[in-house]
């Protein structure tokens, strides 16, 4: 800008090369093709955010996550996993047709779970798709990862946790993966190795719970009234009692129900809700990470008793019933007895006592008076 002032005789004698206003104007370079850039570097964010977020403690980890980034960059235009850890993430994955595997529990993972709009999701597919985090918990990193195909899938990485042997996360992989219920988060497809165990569940495109109930206080917030409320928690009490219903010798088959792990999506004028998170207690083998679940929080685990189904009873209640009716059970939730938001309209007073005393019971610090989720849900459906 400065040379702007000077006269154009100044130029006379300078370098062809240089261009601008008062000279030839600049040629026009060619720009990169941005798209396999922005690609690769929305991929590598995946591993970037991971290796930060992780830090220090992890640090073993996220350098062999790093050096998995580097082998595939390697061999990128030849997609054939040759030898090592690339094949180890490789071969637990539907749709990688080189797997040698010659483990049964490695080979019973061909089942039918994965959703059928994704077809073929191998890791291969996973490494490639770009990634942004949605949230980063006590037991887990959860990414969005949107694959080259455009689909979208949620993947979980279990982090230091002391999950159970490989034959036993198989099997509870593939008794997840075979639940069908329109009010869970199916599991599409998951990933076993010593270093990292990820579970990639399909994307639920909306909120969850917790947000809606919390941080839904700004402009374009979505009001939850009286109906929108009930239906979702007819959701959440429908995919517990399948949970149940489909899990009975699991002593707490949810495990981790909490607002977060509700996931809440707009259908229209309805809403649908899908459960997450879940299943994952007996792949946890030493008891102190049981207190990093939902039922961690119950009274029988505090007092060192066995945990039962009664324990997700419990969570229902002190965390989505009382989404409802907030500070009249002990919880840490905040301080209105009642939503503001209901109070104002006219609308479901009387039904909201029926949930008060339903919560109340669901929240009895002894196991066995609180109701089955059976009954839970009749309940429910009665007062909705
Ligand atoms: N299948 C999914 N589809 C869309 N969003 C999801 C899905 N699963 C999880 N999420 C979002 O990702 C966020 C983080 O999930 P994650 O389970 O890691 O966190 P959390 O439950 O808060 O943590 P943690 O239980 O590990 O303490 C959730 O709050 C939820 O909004």
């Amino acid at each position: 800008m400065a040379l702007e002032r000077f006269p154009l005789s100044s130029f006379d004698h300078n370098s062809k090369e240089l261009c601008g206003p008062q000279l030839d104007p600049c040629p026009v370079l060619p720009l990169p093709n941005p798209t396999p850039w922005r690609k690769r570097e929305i991929g590598v964010k995946l591993w970037v955010s991971a290796v930060i977020a992780l830090g220090g403690a992890t640090m073993p980890l996220s350098i062999i996550m790093l050096c998995l980034l580097c082998r595939r960059k390697q061999g990128k235009g030849n997609h054939t996993p040759q030898s090592g850890s690339y094949i180890d993430w490789s071969v637990k994955m539907k749709g990688y047709s080189g797997s040698a595997t010659t483990n049964p529990a490695e080979r019973t993972v061909e089942l039918d779970f994965f959703v059928k709009d994704i077809p073929s999701l191998g890791l291969e597919e996973l490494l490639r798709a770009s990634a942004e985090i949605l949230g980063n918990g006590k037991n887990s990193i959860t990414y969005k990862a949107i694959l080259e195909s455009g689909a979208v899938v949620a993947v979980k990485r279990l982090k230091n946790l002391d999950v159970s042997s490989q034959k036993e996360f198989f099997q509870q992989m593939q008794l997840l993966g075979n639940l069908k219920h329109h009010n869970l988060a199916q599991i599409v497809s998951f990933y076993y190795s010593p270093d990292q165990k990820l579970i990639i569940y399909e994307y639920v495109h909306g909120y969850n719970l917790f947000e809606l109930l919390h941080d839904n206080r700004g402009t374009g917030r979505i009001a939850l009234d009286w109906t929108a409320r009930v239906s979702i928690i007819k959701d959440v009490a429908h995919g517990l009692a399948f949970l149940h219903a489909a899990l009975p010798s699991h002593r707490a088959p949810h495990g981790n129900l909490k607002s977060s792990n509700v996931l809440v999506r707009r259908e229209g004028l309805n809403y649908c809700c899908k459960l997450t998170d879940y299943g994952l207690l007996p792949l946890l083998q030493s008891q102190k990470f049981h207190e990093r679940l939902a039922v961690g929080r119950s009274p029988e685990y505090c007092q060192g008793k066995r945990l039962t189904h009664k324990a997700d009873v419990y969570c229902l209640g002190i965390d989505d019933l009382s989404g409802w009716v907030r500070s009249t059970v002990n919880s840490d939730w905040s301080t209105e007895i009642l939503d503001i938001e209901i109070m104002q309209s006219r609308e479901g007073h009387s039904e909201m006592f029926r949930f008060i005393d339903l919560a109340l019971e669901c929240t009895s610090g002894l196991a066995e008076k609180r109701p089955k989720m059976s009954e839970v849900l009749r309940r429910i459906e009665e007062i909705g």
